[in-house]
C-alpha cells in the first residue's frame, strides 16, 4: 500500500517514513513544500494526485501555538482551508484520509479525560484553527478518520523533550508548569497507530471504522513531571540534567492559553483497532535514548 503523507520534515511524517522503511507492506511517500504548500491551495490537488496515494495521511500543519495568536489568518489558511483541500484531493482520487488533530480543540476546563463525544471549546487560535480543519476534512471527504493526538515528541524537529535537554545543557535549574496535565505521545507510537489503522482497513472491507478518534500515550502526567522524567532517564545515561521547580500556569505567561486538563480518553481507538500506545514513560525513555546516542554523531 502506498501512503502519501503531507509534510516532509514534520515529526509525524518523519516517524512514518521510518516506520515504513521497516515494513514491506507499505511504501511511504512524503510530500511537502514547495510542491505541496498548504498556504497555496492550488498546489494541493496536483501534488497529492502526482504522488498516487492509496491512503493520504494529513500531518502537515501550522503548529506554532503562541505565534498563531499573532497570525490567525495564516493558521486558518493552513489548518482549515489547507486541510480541507487535502481531504478534497483524496476524495477526488477515491482514497481515504487520516487527518491529525489535537487535544487543544478542548477548553481543558473539565475534570475528566475527554472522549470523542465531548464538546470542544478551543482556547487558542491554533486550537480553533485545528477544530475548523476537522470540520473541513469531514465535509470534504466522508472517507476520513480524524486522529486527535497530543503533546507529541520525537527525535525530530521541535518538541518539549528536545527543548528540555537543550536547556539543561546550559542551565541547572528550570521552572515548568505543573498544573497542565495531559498525555505525552511519541510520534513513533502515532506512526504505529496509523499503520494499525491502514492494516485494519485492508481487511475490514465495507465495515471500516472511521470518524473521530483519540490516540495518545498511555497514562498521564504534567509538563513538570514529564520534564523530571526526561532528566531522570538522561541522568542515568550521563546526559544533561536539571532540577525542575513546579510552577503554575500563571507563573509562566504565554501568548496562547493552553488547556489545564488535556487528557484524552482512547478507549474507542483501543476497541475498534485493538491497539494502544505503550505507557508514556517507556516511549519517553526510548526517545531520550535515541537523542543521547545520536547527539554527537548527527546534528538535526
Ligand atoms: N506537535 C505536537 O505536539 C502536536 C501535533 N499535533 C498535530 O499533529 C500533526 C503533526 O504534527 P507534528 O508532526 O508535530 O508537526 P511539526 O510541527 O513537526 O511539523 C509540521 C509540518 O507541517 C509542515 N508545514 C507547515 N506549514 C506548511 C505549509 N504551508 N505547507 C506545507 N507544509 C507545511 C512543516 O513543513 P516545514 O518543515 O517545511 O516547516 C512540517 O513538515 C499536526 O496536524 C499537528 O497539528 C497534534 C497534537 C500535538
Ligand atoms: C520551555 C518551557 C515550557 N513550559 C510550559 C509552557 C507550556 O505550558 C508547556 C509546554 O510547552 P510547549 O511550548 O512545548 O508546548 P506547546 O507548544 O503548547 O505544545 C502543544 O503543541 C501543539 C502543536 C499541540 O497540538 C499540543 O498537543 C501540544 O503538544 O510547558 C514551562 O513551564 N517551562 C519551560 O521552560
Ligand atoms: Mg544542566
Amino acid at each position: 500500500m502506498r501512503i502519501v503523507v503531507t509534510g516532509k520534515d514534520g515529526q509525524v511524517a518523519r516517524a512514518l517514513i521510518a516506520a515504513g522503511a521497516r515494513s514491506d507492506a507499505v511504501e511511504i511517500v512524503a510530500v511537502g513544500r514547495p510542491e505541496l504548500d498548504l498556504a497555496r491551495p492550488e498546489t494541493i490537488g496536483p501534488a497529492i494526485a502526482a504522488a498516487r496515494p492509496d491512503l493520504v495521511v494529513s500531518a502537515a500543519a501550522y503548529t506554532a501555538v503562541d505565534q498563531a495568536e499573532d497570525e490567525p489568518d495564516q493558521a486558518f489558511l493552513i489548518n482549515e482551508k489547507g486541510a480541507g483541500e487535502v481531504a478534497q484531493a483524496a476524495r477526488e482520487l477515491g482514497v481515504p484520509i487520516i487527518h491529525l488533530s489535537t487535544d487543544y480543540v478542548f477548553s481543558g476546563d473539565g475534570a475528566e479525560p475527554y472522549d470523542e463525544a465531548m464538546p470542544t471549546g478551543p482556547k487558542s487560535v491554533y486550537g480553533a484553527s485545528k477544530l475548523a480543519g476537522e470540520e473541513a476534512v469531514a465535509a470534504a471527504n466522508p472517507n476520513h478518520l480524524i486522529l486527535r493526538v497530543a503533546w507529541v515528541y520525537s527525535p525530530y524537529g521541535k518538541n518539549f523533550v528536545k527543548t528540555m535537554l537543550r536547556l539543561a545543557e546550559s542551565r541547572d535549574q528550570l521552572s515548568v508548569v505543573d498544573d497542565q496535565i495531559g498525555n505525552p505521545t511519541s510520534a513513533e507510537d502515532i506512526a504505529e497507530a496509523i499503520l494499525a489503522i491502514a492494516r485494519h482497513w485492508q481487511t475490514a472491507g465495507a465495515a471500516r471504522p472511521n470518524g473521530l478518534y483519540h490516540f495518545v500515550g498511555s497514562g498521564e502526567t504534567s509538563w513538570c513531571r514529564l520534564a523530571r522524567e526526561i532528566f531522570r532517564v538522561s541522568g542515568a545515561l550521563s546526559g544533561p540534567t536539571a532540577e525542575v521547580a513546579a510552577i503554575t500556569t500563571a507563573e509562566f505567561p504565554t501568548k496562547a492559553a493552553r488547556p489545564k486538563n488535556s487528557r484524552l480518553d482512547c478507549r474507542r481507538f483501543a476497541t475498534d483497532f485493538g491497539h494502544a500506545a505503550p505507557p508514556w514513560q517507556e516511549s519517553v525513555a526510548r526517545v531520550v535514548n535515541t537523542l543521547l546516542r545520536d547527539r554527537d554523531s548527527s546534528p538535526s
